[in-house]
């Protein structure tokens, strides 16, 4: 299966429990899901006028809806090619979970890559049983509460975007629903877009539940 893939590019993982872990980001294309504080807003249309030979998707530095069709093996090569050294993939998107990466992530772990995906739940999971799967809730979508339980039971790690108290209400909200045993998943709360009144208010709600602070820590470093 072939995966429209957006960016690829190696840093330092900037979020969440993997925070710090030299990692291969695989951006895939496409997302419905329309949150407006979304700092990936160039990923959200799959237009076959923007689809690209891979050396152009190689060699972008800046933000475009460009993307290129890969198979797991040609990743794989271009990791290769690109003598690309990290061991940990991250595929985030986009919404990764809008296409079944099932054989992506068999072929990843088959080859020795330890594998994360980012999803927000909107979409069915169907990964490889190893891969660390973070989910970064979005309560507001309707009609999908029972995607959303299930991707919420799967996941290894919950990471909610904080941009208010309600925020915080809404998680406490979905995580009664999903009777999640809270003891078995990292929960990390995001500030958005590292506003200061999100900062702090994220910071306190984690000292007083001991939960983790999730900042985006590759945005305060200047890095992709
Ligand atoms: C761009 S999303 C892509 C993966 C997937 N669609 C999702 O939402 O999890 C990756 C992560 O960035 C977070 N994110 C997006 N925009 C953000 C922002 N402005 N501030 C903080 N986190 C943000 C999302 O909540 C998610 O945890
Ligand atoms: N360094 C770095 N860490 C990240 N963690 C999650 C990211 C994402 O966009 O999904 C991201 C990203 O874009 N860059
Ligand atoms: S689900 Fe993820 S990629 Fe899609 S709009 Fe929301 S934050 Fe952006
Ligand atoms: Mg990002």
């Amino acid at each position: 299966m072939k995966y429209p893939v957006n960016e690829v590019f190696q840093t330092i993982q900037g979020e969440g429990v993997h925070s710090g872990v030299p990692s291969l980001f695989v951006r895939l294309q496409g997302c419905p899901v329309g949150c407006s504080w979304c700092d990936t807003k160039h990923t959200w249309d799959v237009l076959k006028e923007d689809e690209v030979d891979t050396h152009v998707i190689i060699s972008k530095r800046l933000d475009s809806p460009q993307y290129t069709q890969l198979t797991g093996s040609e990743l794989i090569a271009l990791f290769q090619k690109q003598n690309f050294k990290a061991s940990h993939v991250v595929i985030t998107g986009g919404e990764p979970c809008m296409y079944d990466l099932s054989e992506l992530t068999d072929t990843l772990i088959e080859a020795g890559y330890s594998i994360q995906i980012e999803t927000s739940g909107t979409y069915e999971v169907l990964v490889n049983d190893r891969v660390w799967v973070t989910v970064s809730p979005k309560v507001a979508m309707k009609g999908g509460m029972e995607v959303l339980r299930a991707a919420m039971q799967r996941a290894d790690e919950i990471k909610h975007p904080v941009a208010r108290e309600s925020d915080i209400e809404n998680l406490d909200a979905l995580l009664a629903e999903s009777e999640l045993d809270a003891s078995d998943v990292f929960i990390c709360l995001q500030p958005i877009s590292q506003k200061a009144r999100a900062t702090k208010l994220c910071m306190d709600t984690c000292i007083e539940r001991n939960w983790r602070l999730s900042v985006q820590t590759h945005k305060y470093l200047g890095i992709a």
